[in-house]
């Protein structure tokens, strides 16, 4: 394992849902393909940087939803109470070590202020997974929400990157209050088919929980796929009638060349 890696960033067993009742994506486990794709990495160490699969996460909310703020507890362990708007966007890089593979969430951390949207929306497209925030103390910031799913969707249009819709700053509402807004935000996370996640980055909860699912989400997916894309090609390969190296190294390369 990459000793570098944090241990609360070790993904061995899937990571639940904040409720299960908010999720669209209710597999318990890591997907047989994952599984067995993952198994066979332990002989494929000399090839490692082409198992080095990044998946690209946007934030994006209202001014001040507290967007950075989970940035900054996720990579960090850190929380600024001041508040300082972000300039267009920054971005994080995050590593994880899932089924004993390497994997790097890139994190994009846009701005709220409508007058760093143009900058900020050059940067939706290609993503992964769209984090949709809100504020839990500012009621009417769950509202806009469906503004911010339509633009990231339509940068994205062709993909289906995985759509979570997060209430930070959970320290500052009541149980009661937080029983109220949580009910239309697993409402409206339902419509947009997106995952509900209730957090605060000022004290932490939930956000290490939250950024561990969006890894493994992200990571299935992408390996799993991978899977696919290999067996195609060695279909392909096989038609072809060319002689077909089962060396792994070879197999990758031949791979490549047959996706082009
Ligand atoms: N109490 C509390 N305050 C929070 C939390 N998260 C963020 N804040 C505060 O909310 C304010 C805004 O947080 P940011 O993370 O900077 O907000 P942002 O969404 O990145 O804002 P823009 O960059 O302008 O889009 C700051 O003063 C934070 O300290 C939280 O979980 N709890």
């Amino acid at each position: 394992m990459d000793e570098t890696v944090l241990e609360e960033r070790v993904i061995n067993k899937f990571p639940a849902p904040y409720c299960l009742e908010s999720s669209p994506w209710l597999q318990p486990d890591f997907s047989y393909l994952t599984k067995k794709q993952c198994a066979t990495f332990q002989d494929r160490r000399k090839i490692t940087e082409e198992w080095l699969k990044i998946s690209k996460v946007i934030i994006l909310g209202d001014v001040a939803a507290g967007k950075t703020c989970l940035v900054n507890r996720c990579c960090r362990n850190f929380f600024e109470s001041t508040y300082k708007s972000t300039i267009g966007v920054d971005f994080e890089v995050e590593k994880f070590s899932i089924l004993s593979v390497p994997f790097v969430l890139q994190i994009w951390d846009t701005a709220g202020q409508e007058r760093f949207k143009s900058i900020a929306q050059s940067y939706y497209r290609g993503a992964n997974v769209i984090l949709i925030v809100f504020d839990l103390s500012n009621f009417p910031s769950l509202f806009n929400c469906k503004k911010w799913f339509d633009e990231a969707l339509g940068a994205n249009s062709g993909s289906q990157p995985f759509v979570f819709l997060v209430g930070t700053k959970k320290d500052l509402v009541s149980n009661v209050c937080y029983k109220n807004i949580r009910a239309d935000a697993v409402k409206l996370a339902k419509e947009l088919n997106a995952e509900y996640w209730g957090v605060s980055s000022k004290s932490g909860k939930n956000v290490n929980k939250l950024f561990c699912r969006v890894a493994a989400l992200s990571f299935d997916e992408i390996i799993s796929k991978g899977f696919e894309s290999d067996k195609r090609c060695i279909a392909i390969g096989d038609r072809l009638g060319g002689r077909y190296d089962r060396s792994l190294t070879k197999e990758k390369k031949a791979g490549r060349k047959c996706c082009k």
